[in-house]
C-alpha cells in the first residue's frame, strides 16, 4: 500500500424517499475540489430511477457492505441548501420522528427538485445524406428535424412522427445507429424575464454624444418626446449610475401615450437606446415609490417594545401579549426595521389565513424591495423566486407561512410568530408534522437568533413558559388610539327561546343590534363556528353536558351504537335516560349545525347587503379577497363568516360581532376545547370597536352561566389560565406531558383492530401501561376507505429520556410492519398532536 495512496471521497445523500437516512455515494475524483455540502446533485436510486439529491455530507468513509453507486451530476455550482437548513432538517425529522426525506420534500420547492426526461439526439456518428437509402421518408424528415433541433424530448416524437406509439420508430433508429437516447434533466424553474430600455452606453460615458442627439432628432418630435421622458424618468446628466438599470419597456411606452413603440424601435435601431434582459421578481412591488417610515409608537406601545427588547437579550425569546387592537404590528415593524438597519434578516410569521394580503400590503409600505413573501397558495415558480431571493440577500424580510422557516436565510437576526396560538402552525396532513412555532424557535437557535411570540391569546404552552421565566413575557394592555376593549353581553337563548325572542338563531337583541348599527353606517361581524359539529348531547332543561370522568373534555355521541365515547381514554357508556345534573328526561343530540345565516337574516334584515365568508364561498381562488375588499370598501353591511374571520382582520368599521352559538365551541372533544374557546371568542370579539370607535359584542349561548364566557367578557386571560392550566396538571395533559399519537389504519376494520392492539400492547410493555391511551377508534373512523384507530402516548416532560421512549416507539411501528398479518397496516406518528 503506498503511503499516498488516494483517499477517495463519499457522499451522504438525502433523498426524497421514505426511508429515514441517508445514502452513500461515490464522488468521481473529477469532482473532488466542486463538491459542497448542500449542493443539488443527480444519483440513481433503486430500480434504475433518478432522484434530485442533496449532500448531506462528504466523507472517506467507504462503506463496507456495499459498493456505492457514482453521484451521476453535479446540478449547481453554488449549494441550494445550506448547512444550518441541514440541521433543521435532521431536526425536524428526528424530533417529529420521520424521515429525512420527508422534510427535503416540504422544505424544498418543487421546482428545485428536477425531474428526468428521456431526450433524443442525434448519433454523432451518423450522417444522414450518406445513409438515405436506409431511410423511409418519414424517419429522413424526422432526423432532419432532429439536426436542427439537436435534442427533442421523447415525450414529444409521437406527435412529430405522427404515431400514436413511437417505441418501435425509435427502437428502428436506434437500430440503425442514427440516434441516442439520453437522460437530460429538465429545470422546471423558468425565471421571469422583462425587456428593458436604457440609454446606450457611449452616450452616457460622454455627454456631449447625448447633447449631440438632440441635434440629430430634432425634427422628429416624437423620437424627441421620448427621450426627453426617458430622461426626466432616469436623471442620466446628475447621476450616470441610474442608466444600468434603465425602465421596463412595455411601461414606458404605456406610461407614455401616445408614444409609440415603434419610435421606440427605431431609436433602438439607430443605436440611441438599447434593449435588455432582467430577471423581475414575480410579485414586482408596485408601490414600493409611496415607501413610509414605520409609524410612531405610543407611550405605551413604547414601553412594551422595551420589555420586549430587554427580554429579548436576557431571554431569547419574548411573549407580547397585546390585547386585540393593540397594535402589537406596529413594535414588530419597528424591531423589523432595526434588523435591515443592520444588514440582517427577519422572518415575520403568520398563521396559514386568507388574509395574508391585507397584512403584505400594510408591511410593503414600509419595507418595499426587501419584503419577500412565502405562501402555500404561491405557485412554484414564485417560491423559488423567493428562495433564490433569500438566498442572493435580495430579501432581508420574509413574511409568510410556516413552510418559510425553511427558507435558505444565511443570517437571521429576528423570527416574529404572529399569533402564536394559532393552531395552523401545526402541520397535521402528512409528515412531517411540525408545530411551526417550536421549529421556529429552533431555528433561531441555530442563527443566535431572537424570537418574539405574539398574541392577544396566547397558548397554554407558550404562557407557561412565560410565568416559568423561561421566556421574557411583555404585556400591552390597551388598545391603540384610546379605542376601548368591546363591551361583551351574554344572551341567554334558551330562555329567550321560552319568551320567543328568538327568530331561528338570532335573539331580539342581536337583530336589533345589527340593524341599530348598519343604520348608523357601521358594519357587523357574525360568526357561527366551524368546529364541534361532532355530536354531543345535552339537557334541553339546564343544558348539562355528559363529560368523561377522567378526561375534562365531553363526550361525543356515537350514532349508530347510541353511546357516548371519551376520545382521549376510550371510556364509553350508554346515553343517560335522563338528567344527571336536573333529572329532566329532555335530552337532545345536538349536531350538524346549518349554514342558514346569511339566508335568514336577509328575511329578517331585509335592506341589508350580507356577505358569507366560509370555506364553501372562498373555495374559489381570490374569491375571500374579493369579500373582504368588499367589506373593506363598505359594499356589504354585514360578514358572516366561520373561524377564517377570527383572525387578525382589521376593519375599521365594525362595532358589532354576534357570535351565534358559543356553546358548540365547548363541547368538542378536546383536551384543548376550552382553550381554543376562550381564544376564539376573544379573537371574533376583538374585530369590534378598533380604531377608537365603542364595539359591542353579542354573545348567544344556553349555558349563560358557564365562567368561560364570563372570563371572555371581562378580557380576563389571568383567570381563563390559572383555571386552565390547573386542568392541565391534574390531568396529565401539556404543557405537562408530552403526547404522541399514533394513527393505525388499513382496509379493514378487523385488521385495523387487531394490529393497533397488537401495537399497544407492544407500547404497554415498553413503555407503561399509565403512558399509553387506547386503541381507540376516532369519531371519523373511515377516511378514504381505510379504517382508522388511534393510541395516545403520554409522556412526562421533565425526568424522561424522551429519545429512548421514540426510539422504542419507532421500534415497535417497524415490527408491526414486519409481522406478515399486518403487511397492509399503516402507521402514522404525529409528536405534539394539535
Ligand atoms: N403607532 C401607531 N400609529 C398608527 N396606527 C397604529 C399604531 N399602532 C396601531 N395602529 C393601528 O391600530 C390598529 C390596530 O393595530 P394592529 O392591527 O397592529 O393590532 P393587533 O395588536 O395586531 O391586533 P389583533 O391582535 O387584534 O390583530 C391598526 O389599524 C393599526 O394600523
Ligand atoms: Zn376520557
Amino acid at each position: 500500500m503506498s503511503l499516498f495512496e488516494e483517499k477517495h471521497q463519499f457522499a451522504e445523500i438525502i433523498l426524497p424517499v421514505p426511508v429515514p437516512k441517508t445514502f452513500c455515494y461515490f464522488i468521481s475524483p473529477a469532482w473532488d475540489l466542486e463538491v459542497v455540502v448542500g449542493q443539488r446533485v443527480l444519483v440513481e436510486f433503486g430500480n434504475r430511477k433518478v432522484y434530485t439529491g442533496i449532500i448531506a455530507e462528504i466523507h472517506q468513509k467507504r462503506p463496507e457492505e456495499y459498493d456505492p453507486k457514482p453521484i451521476l451530476e453535479l446540478l449547481e455550482d453554488t449549494p441550494s441548501v445550506t448547512p444550518d437548513q441541514i440541521k433543521l432538517w435532521k431536526w425536524v425529522a428526528e424530533y417529529y420522528m420521520c424521515t429525512i426525506g420527508d422534510v427535503m420534500n416540504i422544505a424544498l420547492p418543487s421546482g428545485l427538485k428536477l425531474s428526468s426526461q428521456s431526450f433524443i439526439q442525434l448519433h454523432p456518428d451518423f450522417s444522414i445524406d450518406d445513409n438515405l437509402e436506409m431511410l423511409t421518408d418519414r424517419e429522413f424528415t424526422f432526423l432532419k428535424l432532429l439536426e436542427k433541433e439537436q435534442t427533442i424530448p421523447y415525450t414529444n416524437v409521437a406527435s412529430i412522427l405522427e404515431l400514436k406509439n413511437p417505441y418501435k420508430a425509435v427502437k428502428d433508429l436506434i437500430a440503425k445507429q442514427a440516434i441516442l437516447l439520453i437522460e437530460k434533466i429538465k429545470e422546471k424553474y423558468k425565471p421571469k424575464m422583462e425587456k428593458r430600455i436604457r440609454l446606450h452606453q457611449s452616450l452616457v460615458d460622454n455627454t456631449a454624444l447625448l447633447d449631440g442627439v438632440f441635434d440629430i432628432i430634432a425634427k422628429k418630435a416624437k423620437q424627441e418626446d421620448a427621450l426627453l421622458k426617458y430622461l426626466s424618468m432616469v436623471p442620466v446628466y446628475e447621476d450616470p449610475m441610474t442608466n444600468y438599470h434603465g425602465v421596463s419597456k412595455s411601461e414606458f411606452i404605456k406610461e407614455n401615450k401616445p408614444l409609440s413603440a415603434s419610435s421606440v424601435g427605431t431609436m433602438t435601431k439607430n443605436g440611441i437606446f438599447e434593449e435588455f434582459e432582467r430577471q423581475v421578481p414575480r410579485f414586482e412591488l408596485s408601490i414600493a415609490d409611496k415607501m413610509m417610515p414605520t409609524p410612531e409608537l405610543s407611550e405605551a406601545q413604547n414601553e412594551c417594545l422595551q420589555k420586549v427588547v430587554t427580554g429579548l437579550n436576557e431571554k431569547g425569546t419574548c411573549l407580547l401579549h397585546g390585547v386585540t387592537g393593540s397594535g402589537k404590528t406596529e413594535i414588530y415593524l419597528q424591531l423589523i426595521q432595526n434588523v435591515i438597519e443592520n444588514g440582517s434578516q427577519a422572518l415575520f410569521l403568520i398563521p396559514e389565513i386568507a388574509l395574508t394580503s391585507q397584512l403584505v400590503r400594510r408591511l410593503k409600505v414600509y419595507f418595499g424591495d426587501v419584503l419577500g413573501i412565502y405562501h402555500s397558495k404561491f405557485s412554484d415558480n414564485e417560491r423559488v423566486e423567493t428562495w433564490k431571493g433569500v438566498q442572493e440577500g435580495d430579501y432581508q424580510v420574509i413574511v409568510g407561512t410556516r413552510a418559510s422557516l425553511f427558507l435558505p436565510f444565511s443570517d437571521l437576526e429576528l423570527i416574529v410568530v404572529d399569533e402564536e396560538h394559532d393552531s395552523s402552525y401545526k402541520a397535521q396532513d402528512k409528515a412531517p408534522r411540525y408545530q411551526g412555532r417550536d421549529v421556529a424557535l429552533v431555528l433561531a437557535h441555530l442563527h443566535h437568533a431572537k424570537v418574539i411570540l405574539g398574541s392577544a391569546t396566547p397558548s397554554l404552552e407558550s404562557f407557561y413558559l412565560a410565568v416559568k421565566k423561561k421566556y421574557a413575557y411583555a404585556p400591552l394592555t390597551e388598545r391603540y388610539g384610546g379605542a376601548q376593549l368591546p363591551e361583551v353581553k351574554i344572551v341567554d337563548i334558551k330562555r329567550m327561546r321560552k319568551q320567543r325572542k328568538m327568530k331561528d338563531e338570532f335573539s331580539d337583541d342581536l337583530l336589533q343590534a345589527v340593524h341599530e348599527t348598519t343604520e348608523e353606517g357601521y358594519q357587523a361581524i357574525l360568526f357561527q363556528n366551524r368546529r364541534g359539529y361532532s355530536p354531543y348531547v345535552s339537557c334541553e332543561t339546564c343544558g348539562w353536558v355528559p363529560e368523561c370522568p377522567s378526561c375534562a373534555v365531553n363526550l361525543t355521541y356515537h350514532i349508530y351504537k347510541n353511546e357516548l365515547r371519551c376520545h382521549y381514554c376510550g371510556y364509553k357508556e350508554h346515553v343517560p335516560k335522563t338528567c344527571v345534573n336536573c333529572g329532566s328526561t329532555h335530552l337532545q343530540t345536538v349536531g350538524v349545525g346549518t349554514q342558514k345565516i346569511e339566508e335568514s337574516l336577509k328575511t329578517y334584515l331585509t335592506d341589508l347587503r350580507v356577505g358569507r365568508m366560509d370555506l364553501d364561498s372562498t373555495r374559489r381562488k381570490h374569491s375571500y379577497e374579493q369579500i373582504l375588499t368588499d367589506f373593506e370598501q363598505g359594499h356589504l353591511d354585514v360578514l358572516v363568516g366561520t373561524q377564517m374571520i377570527t383572525k387578525g382582520l382589521d376593519f375599521g368599521n365594525v362595532r358589532v360581532v354576534g357570535i351565534l352559538d358559543a356553546d358548540r365551541l365547548l363541547h368538542f372533544p378536546d383536551f384543548r376545547a376550552h382553550e381554543r374557546a376562550f381564544q376564539l371568542l376573544t379573537q371574533v370579539s376583538g374585530r369590534a370597536g378598533r380604531r377608537g370607535k365603542e364595539g359591542t359584542v353579542i354573545l348567544q349561548t344556553s349555558t349563560p352561566d358557564e365562567t368561560l364566557f364570563a372570563k371572555v367578557a371581562r378580557h380576563d386571560y389571568a383567570n381563563f389560565y390559572r383555571k386552565e392550566i390547573q386542568e392541565r396538571q391534574q390531568y396529565h395533559y401539556p404543557p405537562f406531558t408530552r403526547l404522541i399519537r399514533l394513527t393505525v389504519r388499513s382496509e379493514k376494520q378487523d385488521l385495523t383492530r387487531e394490529s393497533a392492539e397488537w401495537l399497544a400492547q407492544r407500547l404497554t410493555h415498553w413503555i407503561g401501561a399509565n403512558r399509553i391511551l387506547g386503541p381507540q377508534e376516532p369519531v371519523i373512523n373511515k377516511i378514504r376507505n381505510y379504517f382508522l384507530s388511534e393510541i395516545l402516548i403520554k409522556l412526562e416532560r421533565e425526568n424522561y429520556d424522551l429519545k429512548k421512549a421514540k426510539s422504542l416507539i419507532q421500534h415497535a411501528v417497524n415490527n408491526l410492519r414486519e409481522e406478515k398479518p399486518f403487511k397492509r397496516v399503516w402507521v402514522s406518528i404525529d409528536v405534539d398532536p394539535a
